[in-house]
């Protein structure tokens, strides 16, 4: 795999604050990278830098091997999180006219018809549902054909439906071969898109990896939970880890069994236990004591 962007100790300070301090991230051409963090760890200064829009107080950045030139903007695609537009303009101007910006665009009517919007291709686009919004949102970043498109927070504000809709459509887009980094708050966003994820913290990448390896890596593969009034003796082995999360303990464990027998022998109460799978936001919780939605 070739990486196609490259970031080196990259920093920005706003005033007093190290917004983002010294991060390195290598992003492999065609995958889906996502940057996940607290509400101010640094994601959208990331972004911004890396997207050309924010120059960087120290670092490097490079594109397919080059220093970031003007031709970048032609092969990079940003989906805004809102765009400034006429009133008077519908759903099909809107991208004539960001089609107007680049060289060689793709034809509108089959992107129209990709980002599922040629039934209201002649409705003025304040018209349009939030969901269909995010989707004319990422038709006027695929305009012209980008290598590498950048999302920022692109569901955040949807219901369920439109958000697994604009997932389904972003599969596509990255079927295509196109590489894809976005920033997220939600978890299930992360798990279902992404193959690699940075968690940032204060500026600073604390963990890197496909999400499956991170929780892989920081757990035992069963969570079993239960109220948090519960009183637990000393775990026998330490295949068994106990730790408060909100409301409830957590018992880390590979043998669910074991922990069972162990919780009935000693008259501890079974009623309210959980048993699962430990997610992207049980591990956000371990790295950075805070959720992923704020
Ligand atoms: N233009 C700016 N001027 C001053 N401070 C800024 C500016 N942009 C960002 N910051 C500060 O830099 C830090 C990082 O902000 P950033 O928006 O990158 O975080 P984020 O992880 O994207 O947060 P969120 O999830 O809330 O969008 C924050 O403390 C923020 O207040």
């Amino acid at each position: 795999m070739n990486t196609l962007i490259h970031a080196q100790a990259l920093s920005k300070r706003y005033g007093e604050k190290l917004a983002v301090d010294h991060i390195d991230l290598a992003i492999e051409q065609g995958s889906c990278f996502g940057l996940l963090g607290p509400n101010g760890a640094g994601k959208s200064t990331t972004l911004e830098m890396l997207e050309g829009i924010t120059p960087p107080d120290s670092g490097t950045i490079l594109f397919n091997g080059q220093p970031l030139s003007r031709s970048y903007q032609h092969a990079i695609g940003i989906q805004f999180q809102s765009t400034a537009l006429p009133d008077y303009l519908s759903v099909r101007d809107c991208l004539k006219l960001f089609a107007s910006f680049y060289p060689k665009p793709v034809p509108l009517e089959p992107l129209l018809e990709q980002c599922q919007l040629t039934e209201v291709a002649d409705q003025l686009h304040f018209h349009l549902s939030g969901g269909q919004r995010q989707r004319l949102l990422l038709a006027m970043s695929l305009v012209n054909d980008p290598q590498l498109l950048f999302l920022d927070e692109p569901t955040t504000g949807l219901d369920p439906n439109a958000r697994q809709a604009f997932w389904a459509l972003l599969q596509k887009v990255k079927a295509q071969g196109k590489t894809i980094l976005m920033t997220t708050h939600y978890m299930e966003e992360a798990e279902q898109l992404c193959d690699r994820i940075a968690i940032m913290d204060r500026g600073q990448i604390i963990a890197e990896q496909s999400p499956m390896t991170l929780i892989e890596d920081h757990f035992f593969p069963h969570l079993v939970s239960l109220p948090s009034d519960r009183r637990l003796p000393d775990p026998p082995a330490a295949e068994i880890r106990v730790h408060r999360q909100g409301p409830q303990l957590l018992l880390e464990c590979r043998d669910t069994d074991g922990v069972l027998k162990w919780l009935s022998g000693a008259g501890v109460s079974l009623q309210g236990l959980n048993i699962r799978q430990p997610n992207l936001e049980d591990l956000f919780l371990k790295l950075t004591g805070s959720t992923l939605q704020s």
